[in-house]
């Protein structure tokens, strides 16, 4: 259902490579710290963090985009922000402490322990997760001598996010409104409540947001998304990874809203196999300039695409499959005769290295400048070789959740590709 906005809308992104103006980041911290070899696997992380390292190079890539003038918005301060409006606090600890989230006969004890709670501890507690650690010796109602005995003092009466790293995935901006995704892993599923009450409640969003699709509080059934795969390259064209992730229930009523609204014209749908090297289109194809991408050929060459366009009821939707190879299709819907395709550096094993360590999953800044990992320098060499700028980041730490620049940004405001 498409909510239309009650003031003027500040944000929208209209390319996947003009110039980026303001971007939603999410620095590591508490929930990264939760983070052991035992759990790593559990919450969609292929190991455990140096965090203090981690966050440093987080910083450095902030800094980066900040000092090309744009405008860094972090989840921490976002969601600590919203948390100072009462309203705000009340409506997310009314859906979070809940029965059947921390348990019946502690939800009243919790909630009135976070209500003591200033707005940024609260924050970090939300993103970082509450264990039974973190209560105070003496808080000891019945229910909590439960759990901790129950657990031997590892459970979780709020669950760690350290997936909110990746912003990409849990709201994605399409034009001039916003998806509110249902992530498909359980370990994802509480990250997108945050993102609704930042959207709704912060000064900055507050009545400014189109939702085209997606509600978490609502139970979405099959229909997955998640925004790695979602890619508004411009042209009235959005193209979408149908994946490990992101499913035809959720891509073709997204597809819906957008014509009905008129925020798109075409959907282009790569169907992907399913594998967790590739659990997104961005792991394997990002635009780095107006004519310019990168792919990991292995993935790519499967692809098999798909055009969907808005038909007269009773069908809706107008679907095609297409002969062309899938980057083929993408430069038609750019206007391009052809996209200049960079490949995954280096021989056959170090290219699935590089692949692995998100070395095809770049952020550009603007049309030709783009920020890559540090580690997967023979990519970044064949990029710069096509005359794209490379701004290397740390990837040492940060990667090893499986995800790049790309998926670490949620672009707010980006121009169209002139
Ligand atoms: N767009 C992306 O590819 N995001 C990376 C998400 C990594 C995260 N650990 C996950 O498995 O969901």
């Amino acid at each position: 259902m498409t909510a239309p906005p009650t003031t003027q809308p500040r944000y929208g992104v209209h390319s996947e490579v003009g110039r980026l103006h303001s971007v939603l980041v999410c620095s590591p911290g508490l929930a990264h710290h939760r983070l052991t070899p035992s759990n790593c696997h559990d919450l969609l992380y292929d190991d455990v963090l140096w965090v203090e390292q981690a966050e440093q190079h987080h910083q450095g890539f902030v800094t980066l985009m900040k000092d090309r003038g744009i405008e860094v918005k972090e989840l921490h301060t976002l969601l600590a922000e919203t948390l100072h409006v009462p309203e705000a606090r009340d409506w997310l600890l009314s859906r979070k402490i809940t029965p059947d989230e921390v348990g019946l006969g502690l939800a009243t004890d919790i909630r009135e322990f976070l209500d003591e709670l200033d707005s940024a501890t609260l924050a970090d507690y939300l993103i970082g997760g509450l264990s039974t650690h973190d209560l105070p010796r003496d808080f000891s109602p019945p229910g909590v001598q439960l759990v901790r005995e129950e657990s031997g003092m590892t459970d979780y009466l709020l669950p760690p996010l350290p997936n909110t790293l990746f912003t990409r995935d849990t709201t994605s901006w399409v034009y001039g409104g916003v998806t509110l995704n249902p992530l498909y892993w359980p370990a994802r599923h509480a990250e997108t409540l945050l993102m609704k009450a930042v959207y709704s409640y912060h000064p900055d969003f507050a009545g400014a947001v189109r939702t085209w699709w997606g509600d978490p509080e609502m139970e979405h059934g099959f229909a997955t998304l998640e925004g790695g795969d979602v890619m508004p390259i411009g042209n009235g064209t959005v193209v979408i990874g149908m994946s490990e992730r992101s499913s035809r229930q959720a891509i073709t009523q997204l597809a819906m809203e957008l014509f009905l609204g008129e925020g798109a014209e075409q959907v282009i749908v790569a169907k992907m196999p399913r594998m967790r090297a590739a659990m997104h289109l961005d792991t394997v194809f990002t635009l780095a300039d107006r004519d310019v991408c990168t792919v990991f050929p292995g993935i790519i060459d499967q692809i098999e695409t798909f055009t969907i366009r808005e038909a007269p009821a009773p069908t809706f939707l107008d679907v095609n499959r297409e002969d062309r190879p899938f980057v083929d299709v993408v430069a038609g819907a750019l206007g391009l005769d052809h996209l200049r395709v960079i490949e995954t550096g280096g021989d056959r094993y170090m290219s699935e290295r590089q692949q692995w360590d998100s070395g095809n999953n770049l952020l550009a800044l603007e049309p030709g400048v783009v920020v890559a990992y540090d580690r997967n320098v023979a990519t970044n060499k064949k990029l710069r070789a096509a005359g794209v700028e490379v701004l290397e980041i740390v990837g040492a730490e940060l990667g090893r959740g499986r995800g790049g620049a790309h998926c670490m940004t949620q672009p707010l405001l980006r121009d169209p590709v002139d």
